[in-house]
């Protein structure tokens, strides 16, 4: 089942990413005026060079913390930043020694924030080097070592920060997106992944066919052997879509008793022939659950999307189709002209 479009579909959901984005615009700002400050120390000492080289960096931290104040700012920008503060912190230990040492654990605190993880690593192995090599080249051995080894733990530490807020981001995820009974995509979270098969469709001119299937007379189930029981049939017959499901096809739970399966690449001869397998393999497969069993049927749709058809006219076509199959008397196939 296809989970990676879900979640680039989920961009709302990302945490992380609105995280960062707040971060670095306190970065942003908050390095700008630091570096100001600084600027202004250098002028009082008639520092000019230096004081007008900071008051460059500075404006140009305050000016894409303006620019960038609603989205996150290019990768390159970011990586224009830190190679800046990283040779500004090490002329800074050049001259002053130890004390640029101080300005080592802020820009490497910032790296996390800055750069997507497919970069990041990259990134902090670079600036890591660059002040571990000016370290050793201008600070006493014993120094040198001790501060680098702390450099590492630092990053140890912001490590295991990423990995538990990108677990934490695929749960939220999960649980936004899914439905905890049945481990199927939640209709609603799923617009912009339907959008996307469809775009996909016409790019490559490859058939798109959806099946909605809703269990019939599952109120009665519920009736009779309670609502446990009912929530098991629903698991089960997740189950058992599954089972004619391929890897690239995508189940929704949408509703209720109510299942919606896109298949991609998929025409609606060979959709109507996967729906039918599944109708087949609830129909004649009795669930039993605990010491009860009875059996479920279930109705169901199938329509192909039309070129220039929209997401929500073509489901409307499905679920148009498996209305007709309810109202000719359940228990079967129907296919929208
Ligand atoms: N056990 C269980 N029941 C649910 C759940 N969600 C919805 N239902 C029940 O599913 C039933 C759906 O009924 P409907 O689809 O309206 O009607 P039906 O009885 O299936 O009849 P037809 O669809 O017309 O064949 C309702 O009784 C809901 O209470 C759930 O998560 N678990």
């Amino acid at each position: 089942m296809n989970t990676a479009s879900v979640a680039s579909s989920l961009g709302n959901l990302n945490l992380w990413q609105q995280f960062r984005l707040v971060a670095m615009r306190t970065i942003y700002f908050g390095v700008g005026l630091v570096v100001l400050v600084l600027a202004g120390i250098l002028v009082a000492q008639s520092r000019w060079l230096e004081a007008g080289a900071l008051t460059c960096v500075a404006l140009a931290f305050i000016l894409t913390g303006v620019i960038y104040r609603n989205e996150l700012a290019p990768q390159w920008i970011n990586f224009l930043f830190i190679c800046a503060l990283g040779i500004l912190v090490s002329v800074s230990m050049t001259s002053t020694g130890m004390m640029g040492v101080y300005w080592m654990y802020p820009v490497l605190a910032m790296v996390f924030f800055m750069f997507d993880k497919t970069i990041f690593v990259l990134v902090i192995m670079l600036i890591y080097a660059l002040f571990a090599a000016v370290m050793y080249k201008f600070l006493p051995f014993e120094y040198a070592w001790r501060i680098g080894l702390s450099m590492l733990v630092l990053i140890g530490v912001g490590g295991v920060f990423l990995m538990m807020m990108s677990y934490m981001q695929r749960n939220i995820t999960k649980l936004y997106a899914t439905d905890p009974l049945t481990g199927f995509y939640r209709r609603d979270y799923v617009t912009d992944m339907l959008q996307q098969s469809l775009q996909r469709a016409e790019r490559t001119m490859q058939p798109v066919s959806a099946m909605m299937l809703d269990l019939d007379s599952f109120r009665s189930v519920n009736d009779k052997f309670g609502y446990m029981f009912g929530d098991e049939v629903l698991k089960e017959t997740a189950k058992r879509i599954l089972r004619y499901c391929r890897h690239h096809d995508v189940a929704l739970r949408s509703g209720g008793a109510e299942f919606l399966i896109i298949f991609p690449n998929t025409d609606i001869k060979q959709a109507s022939i996967l729906a039918g397998d599944v109708l087949d393999g609830l129909r004649h497969e009795p669930f039993a659950i605990k010491s009860m069993m009875t059996t479920v049927t279930a109705s169901a749709g199938v329509a192909q999307w039309r070129k220039g058809q929209s997401w929500a006219d073509w489901l409307e076509r499905v679920d148009t189709a498996k209305d007709k199959a309810k109202s000719e008397g359940r228990n079967r196939l129907r296919i929208a002209q």
